[in-house]
């Protein structure tokens, strides 16, 4: 699938680099384009990558300090800006849009919601988010900032994927030393979805395509994204317990968004040498995961990668209702509460008026 990635933010523009790096490294050719954009005039330094700074008459190039309100208004005041840097960039191969950030903070938190937005009043494909949610041991602020803007940005974007910060971080580790170990995992997965779905030479016809991950992410929502890898033996027959036992893994133990299971739809991707992936094992996977999930719209495809290991990823769409994302909301509800002034209303679910929107 051939992408243009926006980076908002500090964490946005950090994963943007990350991704684009990554696509280059294994040479897919699925990020078309790459932006940063940030108020802060120093993180915008740190990256190798085009970039645009907003809010200069509001915060002087020094960010907005955690406030997404004003991280919202600044990229209003000059969307016009990053949608001229955008022009050109767009161009007819370009299949989605991703705008990157890490949802608890200011600029990215209060930014993408409205990028999303005027993209997609402008541009025909689809805009999808890339969000990241504060792990549990971050402050109130983050937690409220990330409910308000995710809250906004499954609204304006096409579907939202979603990375849990808690998701890959081990006991004893700061949140610091965890960062470099989730921006790796997320530009590895998140990468090899991109690249799923390229055109490769004589393929066949259980290779997965682009139209496929748009078709998945096409209940809207929130997406989490499931990755597990295994040596694989030469011959295809001895790889279906491999394919079978790596998809089980992807699903239940590696979620970008843990035990976000049920889902509307489903992808399963494996990756590997062609001769090496099992139909029978890939078929038996899938059935699987739409048992799992409560999906009858699993899809299943291969994507023949030049490796002696074979891969499983899994996209889920419309995981909006599992328990994870609902255990945050009421996180970011009270952490809303701790920050400004009570709100009495006790209404539960994620479609009321208790996390205000952003925009
Ligand atoms: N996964 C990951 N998360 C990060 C990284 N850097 C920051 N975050 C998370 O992103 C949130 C903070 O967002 P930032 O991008 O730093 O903030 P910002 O959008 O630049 O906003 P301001 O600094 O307030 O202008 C926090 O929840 C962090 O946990 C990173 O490199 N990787």
């Amino acid at each position: 699938m051939k992408v243009v990635l926006i980076g908002v933010g500090q964490a946005g523009g950090k994963l943007t680099q990350r991704l684009a790096q990554y696509d280059q490294k294994m040479g897919f050719g699925a990020v078309q384009g790459a932006l940063a954009v940030n108020s802060a005039k120093a993180d915008l330094r740190e990256l190798d990558l085009d970039t645009v700074l907003v809010g200069q008459d509001r915060v002087k190039g020094h960010g907005v300090g955690g406030d997404n309100e004003l991280g919202a208004e600044v990229m209003q005041s000059d969307a016009t800006e990053v949608m001229d840097a955008l022009d050109g960039r767009i161009t007819a191969q370009a299949e989605a849009i991703f705008v990157v950030a890490g949802l608890g903070g200011g600029t990215g938190s209060g930014g993408v919601p409205v990028l999303a937005r005027e993209l997609n009043r402008v541009y025909q494909v689809p805009v999808y988010g890339l969000g990241v949610l504060p792990g549990r041991g971050e402050g109130a602020m983050y937690q409220a900032n990330a409910g308000r803007s995710l809250k906004t940005l499954v609204r304006e974007a096409d579907a939202t994927l979603l990375i849990d910060n808690d998701a890959w971080h081990t006991s004893g580790e700061s949140m610091g030393e965890a960062f470099e170990k989730i921006n790796q995992n997320i530009a590895q997965r998140v990468g090899l979805l991109f690249a799923s779905g390229e055109a490769v030479e004589g393929v066949g016809e259980s290779v997965v395509d682009s139209s496929e991950v748009i078709n998945t992410l096409r209940s809207g929502g929130i997406a989490t994204l499931g990755f597990a890898s295994a040596a694989a033996a030469e011959s295809a027959e001895e790889n279906v317990n491999a394919v079978t036992s790596m998809t089980r893994k992807a699903l239940l133990s590696n979620l970008s968004l843990p035990n976000a299971i049920e889902a509307d739809s489903g992808l399963l991707v494996v990756a590997g040498q062609p001769e090496s992936i099992p139909r029978k094992g890939v078929e038996r996977a899938r059935k699987w995961v739409e048992q799992e999930t409560g999906s009858l719209q699993v899809r299943g495809g291969d994507f023949p990668l030049d490796s002696d290991r074979l891969a499983a990823l899994i996209l889920l769409g419309g995981v909006e209702r599992s328990e994870r994302v609902e255990e945050f909301l009421e996180r970011a509800k009270e952490a809303s509460k701790q920050t400004e002034e009570p709100d009495e209303d006790p209404a539960e679910k994620f479609h009321n008026d208790q996390l205000d929107d952003l925009i």
